[in-house]
């Protein structure tokens, strides 16, 4: 593969959600690329097709929604093309998701332990499974003793830290991580976002992170797409769209930062 070729390219994805005979299109022709190593953020407000898009890359748009058209290549992988059983396989191996409510993706009657070793055992053969949990706790800093914790046993901080463990059990390129840190604390969300940051500093994987918070982008993403009903209306260097955004939509959203813009400036 070249060398500068992106890890995922996404070019011209329409997903679309039927109803009662109305169709609504959630996805309408979007394109976007992350690089390899590259955090890059997908920001819009509630209903702007960002987790739609998300859940498109990994065939898991539910029905009644489809995918109509667009060309996903991840590597040298072309997803359009991929049947439902090796989408499952690459779930996991190439790309892996955390989504905004960890409490609800972790099952309560396991302990943490034993969920990271399933999540390990789904992908991996080949390393013996004990010390990668620990390797894995490790990683996200958490203490070992969490191990033998159940998920209503820990603070939401170390819930997501440990779906963030199961996320990495098998080493994914690109790491989706939709609204990660919403349904935290503001200082529990600083937490979560640094160690992200450190994490693709230590492993080299891709980032795409989801969120409506352009507060949350500097400082994490390299680039960022804004999305609008459905489409990209405009991308650009974080701190170049942040300072100078060209489109209205864009500066209303981040006049909504407040600490951007403290008072008398
Ligand atoms: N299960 C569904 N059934 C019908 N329509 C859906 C469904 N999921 C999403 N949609 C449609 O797709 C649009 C985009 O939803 P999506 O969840 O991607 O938005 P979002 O930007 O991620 O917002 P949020 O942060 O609230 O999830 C919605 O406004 C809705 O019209």
């Amino acid at each position: 593969m070249a060398a500068g070729t992106p890890l995922l390219e996404v070019e011209d994805l329409r997903v679309t959600f039927s109803q009662a005979g109305a169709a609504t299109r959630a996805v309408d022709g979007i394109s976007f690329s992350v690089g390899r190593g590259e955090t890059v953020a997908l920001v819009g407000e509630s209903g702007s097709g960002k987790s739609v898009t998300a859940l498109a890359l990994g065939g898991l748009v539910p029905p009644p929604g489809r995918v109509e058209a667009g060309r996903i290549r991840l590597g040298d992988q072309r997803l359009e093309h991929t049947n439902e059983r090796e989408l499952s396989r690459m779930r996991g191996n190439r790309l892996a998701y955390i989504f905004q409510e960890p409490a609800m993706a972790l099952n309560p009657v396991f302990r943490i332990g034993w969920q990271i070793a399933e999540a390990i055992k789904l992908h991996r053969r080949d390393v013996a499974v004990r010390p990668e949990i620990e390797r894995l706790l490790e990683r996200v800093r958490l203490p070992s003793r969490v191990r033998r914790a159940y998920p209503h046993e820990l603070s939401g901080g170390m819930q997501q830290r440990a779906m963030l463990a199961m996320a990495l059990a098998c080493d994914p390129e690109l790491l989706v991580a939709d609204e990660p840190t919403t349904a935290l604390d503001v200082t529990v969300q600083e937490e979560i976002l640094k160690l992200l940051v450190r994490l693709r500093g230590e492993t080299g994987m891709s980032i795409l992170l989801i969120t409506h918070n352009f507060g949350l982008v500097s400082g994490i993403a390299e680039r960022l797409y804004v999305m609008n009903a459905g489409r990209i209306v405009e991308h650009g260097p974080t701190g170049e769209v942040l300072r100078h955004p060209r489109d209205a939509y864009t500066r209303r959203l981040i006049d909504a930062i407040p600490r951007l813009h403290p008072a008398g400036e």
